[in-house]
């Protein structure tokens, strides 16, 4: 890969706004002029209360939805209809696996659907030993807690190692110790691959895992300081 491409952020946003329509014919405004972007292998925890716009920008983030004005670019990735599965690995905040697909199957279904590969549930198979979670992986989603099915969403979005991960509350529900001990697997699985990762949470001993802060208050986003400075 040449160097220039390998400099690029993984995304950027110029004076990104987005805002909703709420029926009145008047705009809800939800995201204001956020310029942020995420290079190869920076950990950001996103934070901020309920309702400040963390989905929001993940979900722009990740090609799932447009600013109302601004931009955001993926300049190390491509354009927005080919960043997933194979690009940029998604966590979603509610529960997204397939009812119909076993665990396993769920966890192997990004890559099958990228190349076909036959080791795609020989695959699926180790993340789930490496989440501790090989007991669940015959099971059906409807058989799972909600922090299992967190951790199995987390184990999907990893296997196409994906060079950015976005993961929307991953451990929401999940005790402070299960907490921890999942960051240590995705942490280990992310750094060793080299990813980049945005984990949006409401919790601090969370987001102090993470090297850099970026913090939402009704829609304006500020990026930690002193983060910023161990960046460098
Ligand atoms: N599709 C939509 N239509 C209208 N309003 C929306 C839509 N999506 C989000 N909002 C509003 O945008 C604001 C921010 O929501 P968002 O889900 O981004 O917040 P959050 O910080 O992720 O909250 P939480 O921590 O509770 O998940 C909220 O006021 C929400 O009601």
């Amino acid at each position: 890969m040449e160097g220039s491409m390998m400099d690029d952020p993984l995304a950027e946003t110029h004076s990104l706004c987005r805002s909703f329509a709420d029926g009145n014919r008047t705009r809800l405004p939800v995201l204001f002029d956020i310029n942020c972007h995420i290079d190869a292998g920076n950990s950001i925890a996103l934070v901020g209360v309920s309702g400040s716009g963390k989905t929001t920008l993940l979900h722009i983030l990740g090609g799932l939805d447009i600013p109302t004005s601004g931009t955001i670019a993926w300049p190390a990735l491509g354009p927005r209809e080919k960043l997933r599965p194979a690009k940029i690995g998604f966590v979603f905040q509610r529960p997204s696996l397939f009812p119909a697909l076993s665990v396993v199957q769920n966890v192997a279904l990004p890559l099958l659907l990228l190349d076909g590969s036959d080791d795609a549930l020989v695959a699926a198979t180790d993340l789930l030993d490496q989440f501790g979670l090989l007991d669940l992986a015959e099971k059906l989603p409807e058989e799972l807690s909600g922090g299992q099915a967190q951790r199995v969403a987390m184990a999907r979005a990893l296997i196409t190692k994906p060079r950015l991960v976005l993961a929307d509350e991953p451990t929401g529900q999940l005790d402070s110790s299960t907490a921890r001990q999942f960051l240590d697997v995705a942490l280990y699985l992310i750094g060793r691959s080299g990813a980049a990762f945005v984990l949006a949470t409401h919790d601090d001993a969370v987001a102090a895992r993470l090297d850099i802060r970026w913090s939402l208050d009704a829609g304006r986003l500020s990026i930690d300081a002193w983060a910023q400075e161990a960046r460098r």
